[in-house]
Order: structure tokens, then sequence, then C-alpha cells
């Protein structure tokens, strides 16, 4: 059986007295996008810096395709590519300069060098700035040369540290395209505190909460964990909300104004059959009634509650 792509176990770090990251494991087994997601804090950098061989846990281990990376380290290097929060560029450098210097850090064999530049300069749409100074380029392209040098030996694991954080919208969206093209034939890894980029550009989602995993799933099984639990209700000439409250199956009542109401509910077909019935049958005029799925937000909100 093919060995997974990362095996983490029961992963802790402390940095001097305080724990980062507490018992941490999960496997990613095949292709695909991964988000890393968590509040500020969350301890999703920790845990990206020890997968990609930055930093040494305080405890557990980390497998890069069956190879133990502490153990193995420079093994386990080979295959994989990282862009740190801050991306490790050298500004006085051209931008080709600097993706051979990394090609080289990154043992690629010398006669391999060039055509792995040209390469990723073309997968990554700077061909075009291959002689310009880093540090003349704007915020998404120096974040290109970023995700560039991170796949220049493509390695077969790629992880990317908010990648998207400070770039206008227009350099997000470039990024995002960018990264699901990658993922085409690897699997990715990125960091992110933001629930939309999330949606927008992984399969699957790891959560991270004061250091503790405390999901981990599809993006639409994190859609649905939270399993909806009220209805809005609107009526034109609707009754006192102590009415709907006496309905079988109605939980609460909330009044939102406008004639509009939040009913919380046991079983959703039940309580709608019977608000159908009693609105017809008391001219309640019923205009809208539809089951509230949990925002990500609110779901984001529940998990961290349950980490505490
Ligand atoms: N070098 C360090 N020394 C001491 N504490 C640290 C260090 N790096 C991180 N921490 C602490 O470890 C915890 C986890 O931080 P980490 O950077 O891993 O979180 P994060 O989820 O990546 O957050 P952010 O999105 O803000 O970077 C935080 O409380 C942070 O203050």
């Amino acid at each position: 059986m093919e060995e997974p792509i990362v095996k983490v176990e029961h992963l802790s770090h402390r940095y001097s007295i305080q724990w980062a990251v507490r018992d941490i494991s999960f496997e990613i087994p095949r292709r695909g996008i991964y988000g890393l997601l968590g509040s500020n804090g969350a301890g999703k950098s920790t845990t990206m810096n020890i997968i990609s061989g930055v930093i040494k846990q305080t405890e557990g281990q980390v497998f890069i395709k069956g190879i133990d990376a502490r153990k193995r380290p420079v093994d386990a290097k080979r295959h994989i590519g990282f862009l740190p929060q801050k991306p490790p560029l050298y500004g006085d450098l051209t931008v080709e300069e600097y993706l051979i210097h990394c090609a080289r850090l990154r043992w690629v064999a010398d006669k391999d060098i060039i055509p792995a530049v040209d390469e990723v300069l073309a997968k990554c749409g700077i061909t075009h700035f291959r002689k310009r100074l880093i540090k003349n380029l704007s915020g998404g392209y120096q974040q290109r040369v970023g995700i560039a040098q991170a796949i220049v030996h493509k390695p077969d694991l790629v992880i990317f540290d908010e990648p998207t954080n400070g770039l206008d919208p227009n350099q997000i969206m470039e990024i995002r395209h960018l990264i699901r093209d990658i993922a085409k034939d690897r699997t990715v890894i990125l960091s992110t505190h933001i629930l939309t980029e999330v949606q927008a550009v992984c399969d699957h989602i790891l959560m991270i909460e004061e250091g503790k995993l405390v999901f981990m799933g599809t993006v639409d099984e994190f859609d649905n964990y939270i399993i909806p639990n009220s209805l809005y209700v609107s009526m034109i000439d609707p009754p006192v909300a102590d009415e709907l409250a006496k309905i079988e199956g109605v939980l609460g009542v909330e009044e939102l104004g406008n004639r509009n109401f939040r009913i919380r509910f046991t079983e959703a077909q039940e309580v709608i059959d019977q608000i159908v019935k009693l609105s017809a049958a008391n001219d309640w005029r019923l205009s809208e009634v539809r089951v509230e799925k949990s925002s990500l937000d609110n779901i984001f909100a529940e998990l961290s509650k349950k980490a505490h």
C-alpha cells in the first residue's frame, strides 16, 4: 500500500513554557488541497514549520511519504516545498538568479537547473520578469516568486503559509488560481484564518484551535457538521410569538422584527407542515419559510467553542 504523503502522530510543540500545538494526529493520504484553518495564534504556522522541517517538534512524529522527518530530515525535505508566511526572498537578486540559487539548494542536478527554472517561471506567470530585481516587483508578483521557489524541485507536497495575506483582491484571485493549478499534480496544504479562502480553494479542511485539531473532513462535511436547527419564517399577518411557540416540535421562537421569526425545531419537516396548515386555517398569510443553514462562520464559532 502507498504511504500517505503526510502522517502526523501525537505532535506537540512548546515554546519555552507555552504549548503552541498539543497532541495533533492526522494523515493526508492522497492528492488535493488541504486547508489548515484556525484563528490567529491557533498553531497553524507552528504545525507547518514542523512538517516542513523548519523547527523540530517537542513531541510526536512526522512522516513524509513514510520517511521519519526527524531522523532523516534531508530525505524528507526533498519531497517538500514550503512558502513561509514571510517569503524568503532576496531583493537584490533577479528572479532568475534567485530561482537558480533555490534549485541548487534543493538538490536539483546541475544539468536540470535551467529547464526547471524555465518551467517554474512559465507555470507562475513570471517569465517576462526573469531579469527583474525581486525588490522591484509588486507584492503579488513577489508572492509568485515565493511560490516558484517552493515548487522548483517538483516536490510531491507543497505547503503554503497564509499565501494570500496582504494581497489585493485581484492578486488574491490570481494566486488562488495558481495554487489550484499547482495542486493538479501534487498535494497542497495551505494555512489561512479566512473561511472563504478555504471554501474557494480547498477540498479538505483541518481545523486547529488552541493547538488542538478540532475537525478534519471535506469542505462539504465541514459545512454540514452542524445540523441546521432553525427555520426562517415570514408572515404578512402573523400571530403573537407565543402562539407559534405552542406548535408541536417547536423549541423556541425569536422575533426578528418586520413580521419575521426564527423558529428552532426538533424535526424540520413536521414543524413546516404544521406552520403551513395553521397559516392556512388562521389566515396568517405565510410568505416565506426556509431551513437556515449554518454559515461557515457559525460553524467556525461552534467548533472553536468545542475546543475549549
Ligand atoms: N517563536 C515563538 N516563541 C514563542 N511563542 C511563539 C513563537 N511562535 C509562535 N508562538 C506562540 O505559539 C502560538 C501558536 O502560534 P502560531 O504562529 O503557530 O499560530 P498561527 O495559527 O499560525 O497564528 P497566526 O495566523 O497569527 O500566525 C501562539 O500563541 C504564538 O504566540
